[in-house]
């Protein structure tokens, strides 16, 4: 076997949906690129992936997954308010199981499937332990941020925030003053575009997610380098000021257009299968379609101003309420949407195959909250957006997405019924927001082609990787 297929990546990433999904995209990008890949889940996800995840793994010799513990008893809800204890438990259990299961990994004949040792780490970038313990183990470690460029610029610029004392904002301030500190946003971001961690900060408080996150971000300057899942077109003034901070940048994505894995492989919620077919019954660019992701949550009042607004809008929608997403009211809620939009006028469903929904010719416009995945699954495809972000770097995008892409409107802090219908409208109707999502699309299908800024910067990573496992 000639010594460039003996690199072999292990890859590590926070065991949320988001941040699976982006790290299969990359798993399969190395694969076809002739690489060996250990995909490192956790326990709890391994067990509830199960046949999806032996099903890829039979599709490719070169490809297994193995997991580790996450320190959190099995009926844990894992959801947003157990994000902390979360990662809590990474950083002590599973980090002592990564620890020895990395040692044995890296030594020739480690384990008994005849994988080559492993020879480049790449983990992801809010799990700093990761890097720190292949290092420490001898093996090269790549930092991986499933999130924007500009968003890991903005918490990496937090410190000198509250050295400008831009941050903590003052008591009651206006969350539209313009904040000065993150290189290349001065003119358009403001207080209320920040993680909104940031509002809680004061003197003597500080959340502790938005410190965990801040603290990997500024850690991720001694990771061998930083990779993104972006684009230079979409993100070329926050790229330039993060190659200035880390050892070397590789932004090589959507990662989901350049090497698409299989949904099913880490889709943590069961596909509905009905919802394509009730598309395919609607006319070109007529539906709505909603999606928050998978850890927002809302309140009743908040589903009820949603609703209203849209059936107000009068466009049929396809809604993907998880089943963990409002408590005790979610029966309910599903009833009511059904009954207030009318007769075949909505599809409410827990999950949905959701870059196969974008791409439907139906679909006119995407109501997100503006995670990064959906974010770039919505520009892949041209998709006029509204967004609505719920924490952590949705807020950056969402900003991006209103006020510098303009592939759709910011509808941040807002939920009123007449506002969502309005804002459902214009991004329904406007020619311009739909000819701009158009334009955006075609420019980042040319970064992804052979000899494009994202092919490119993919076939430099995977030299990078080479050599760093020789
Ligand atoms: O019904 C659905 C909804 C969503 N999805 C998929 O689930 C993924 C959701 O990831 P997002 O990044 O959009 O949002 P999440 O909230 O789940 O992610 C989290 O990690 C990435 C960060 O950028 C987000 O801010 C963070 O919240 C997307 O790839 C989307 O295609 C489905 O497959 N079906």
């Amino acid at each position: 076997m000639a010594a460039a297929d003996m690199a072999h990546v292990l890859v590590f990433p926070i065991p949320a949906q988001g941040h699976l999904n982006s790290f299969l995209h990359f798993s399969t990008g190395l694969l076809r690129a002739g690489l060996h890949v250990t995909f490192l889940h956790t326990d709890h996800n391994l067990r509830r992936l199960g046949a999806a995840v032996r099903e890829a793994a039979a599709a490719s010799p070169r490809l297994r997954f193995l997991s580790v513990p996450d320190g959190l008893p099995d009926d844990d809800p894992r959801d947003v308010g157990g994000i902390p204890q979360l990662l809590e438990g990474l950083r002590t259990t599973a980090s002592a199981a990564y620890r020895d299961l990395l040692a044995s990994l890296r030594r020739a004949g480690g384990t008994a499937d005849g994988f080559p040792p492993v020879t480049c780490v790449v983990a992801d970038g809010i799990m700093p332990f990761a890097w720190d313990i292949a290092e420490e183990l001898g093996v090269p470690a790549i930092a991986y941020r499933t999130v924007s460029a500009c968003s890991v610029l903005a918490y990496l610029s937090v410190p000198k925030l509250i050295e400008l004392g831009e941050l903590p904002f003052p008591e009651g301030g206006d969350l539209d003053e313009p904040i000065r500190g993150v290189p290349g946003m001065e003119s358009f971001l403001r207080r209320r575009d920040l993680p909104v961690q940031c509002r809680s900060l004061t003197n003597t408080y500080q959340d502790p997610l938005l410190e965990a996150v801040v603290a990997a971000t500024v850690h991720s300057r001694k990771a061998r380098a930083l990779m993104l899942n972006t684009t230079a077109s979409l993100e070329r003034s926050s790229l330039a000021h993060l190659a200035r901070e880390m050892r070397d940048v590789f932004a090589v994505g959507p990662l989901h257009a350049m090497s698409p894995a299989p949904a099913v492989a880490t889709s943590l919620w069961r596909h509905d299968d009905g919802c394509l077919a009730w598309l395919d019954s609607q006319a070109e660019r007529s539906v709505v379609y909603i999606s928050l992701g998978s850890l927002t949550v809302i309140s009743h009042e908040q589903f009820t101003e949603f609703l209203h607004g849209l059936v107000a809008a009068g466009y049929p929608f396809l809604w993907v309420l998880r089943p963990d997403m409002l408590g005790a009211s979610q029966d309910a809620a599903l009833q009511e949407a059904i009954a207030a939009a009318g007769e075949g006028r909505s599809c409410v469903v827990p999950w949905v195959p959701q870059r196969d929904v974008l791409r439907h010719r139906a679909v006119g416009c995407f109501l997100t909250h503006s995670g990064w995945n959906s974010t770039i699954e919505g520009v892949v495809e041209g998709v006029p957006m509204v967004c609505w972000p719920f924490f952590v770097d949705q807020q950056v995008n969402s900003r991006f997405v209103g006020a510098v892409w303009r592939n759709g409107l910011d509808m941040k802090d807002v939920c009123e019924r007449g506002v969502v219908e309005g804002t459902v409208r214009v991004a329904m109707e406007s020619a311009e927001v739909r000819r701009t999502a158009r334009a955006l699309a075609e420019q980042v299908e040319r970064d992804i082609a052979d000899g494009g800024a994202s092919a490119l910067e993919f076939k430099r990573l995977v030299s990078f990787i080479r050599e760093l496992s020789s």
